[in-house]
């Protein structure tokens, strides 16, 4: 709850960041573990300082589903790590076996209120600013399956690197659950594997393996599962060769259009959301595809 509040108030932010725990301002070590709290480690940040880089694990068993909680602490780790200029890139991965992210918490959309799902939606949004924006170089390294939201978070990234295990899936497939994916989500698919590819994956609610994700452009790159994380770090040492400030500058061009759609946009979004979300309809759509998700699992 305090990350909520935290989050919810720009005037705690800063106090926030300057909190001893933050890599920057200590002093000797090189290699920092930055947990956010006791209380919630649902996210690790190893930033190692002589490199410039900053590692993300994601550890919120059992499938790193994007909580409320899970969003805000992500949102204030990402907060401190570019209020940083030491802090050059990111890579994102996951501590839990199989899963990279399985999207959305379905149960922050299931049978809540209009108020909560509001404040939900503004903080999935505020992840997407945060990370389609940033000014870090940021890999996500796909070590497991990653659906809907967890397709979004690693759209967001500037490279894609996947295991290559049939076992694992990525893509939107909001459609599958009776939702509509908005148009944000929409356009990062978009600018990322052209506009047909785009138009097929979203009505259809596709969702790849990874030798077919690899063929549309969806992911950068395959290797094999115990090779996700080195092969994401060579990545990021070529990427950290190119002049920062030209290569920052390409990046905002790219993204700006899309991010300044949602920008101008925000509250409109949100009630879009919200009145969406909250009808009996959708909501009885979300509850069989919750009931199907334990279904299988039996
Ligand atoms: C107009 C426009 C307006 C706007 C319109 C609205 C826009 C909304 C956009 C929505 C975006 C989304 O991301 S919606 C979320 C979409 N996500 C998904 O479809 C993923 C569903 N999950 C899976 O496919 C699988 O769980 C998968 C991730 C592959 C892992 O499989 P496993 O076999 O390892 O694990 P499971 O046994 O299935 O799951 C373990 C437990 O986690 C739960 N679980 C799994 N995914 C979950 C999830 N996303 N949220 C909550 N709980 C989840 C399961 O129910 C199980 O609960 P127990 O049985 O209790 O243990």
């Amino acid at each position: 709850m305090a990350w909520r509040a935290a989050l919810r108030s720009k005037a705690v932010i800063p106090a926030l960041l300057s909190c001893s725990s933050h890599g920057r301002l200590c002093a000797s070590p090189t290699f920092i573990t930055q947990r956010n709290n006791s209380t919630s480690p649902k996210i690790k940040v190893d930033y190692d300082q002589t490199t410039g880089v900053a590692v993300m694990h994601m550890q919120s068993p059992p499938v790193n589903s994007l909580s409320l909680d899970f969003l805000t602490e992500l949102c204030i780790s990402l907060e401190k790590l570019e209020m940083d200029k030491g802090c050059r890139g990111l890579i994102i991965t996951s501590n839990q076996p199989k899963v990279f992210s399985a999207g959305l918490d379905i149960l922050e959309m299931y049978g809540k209120s209009p108020e909560h799902c509001g404040e939900f939606w503004k903080v999935v949004q505020e992840m997407w600013l945060k990370l389609y924006g940033s000014n870090m170089v940021t890999i996500a390294a796909i070590n497991g399956s990653s659906p809907a939201g967890g397709c979004l978070l690693s759209l967001t990234c500037d490279y894609r690197i996947m295991a290559d295990n049939p076992l694992y899936s990525i893509g939107l497939n909001e459609t599958q659950l009776g939702i509509v994916a908005p148009f944000w989500f929409k356009e990062t698919m978009v600018n990322t594997v052209g506009h047909r590819n785009t138009e097929v994956a979203l009505q259809l609610g596709l969702l790849y393996k990874p030798a077919e994700a690899l063929k549309i452009g969806l992911v950068d790159q395959l290797v094999p599962e115990d090779q996700v994380f080195s092969v994401a770090t060579q990545t990021m040492t070529k990427w950290l060769t190119i002049p920062e400030h030209a290569r920052q500058i390409t990046k905002s061009m790219m993204r700006n259009p899309t991010i300044d759609k949602l920008r101008t946009n925000r509250e409109a979004d949100i009630q879009n959301f919200v009145s969406f979300i909250t009808k009996e309809s959708i909501q009885k759509s979300l509850r069989m595809y919750m009931e199907m998700l334990k279904q299988r699992k039996a």
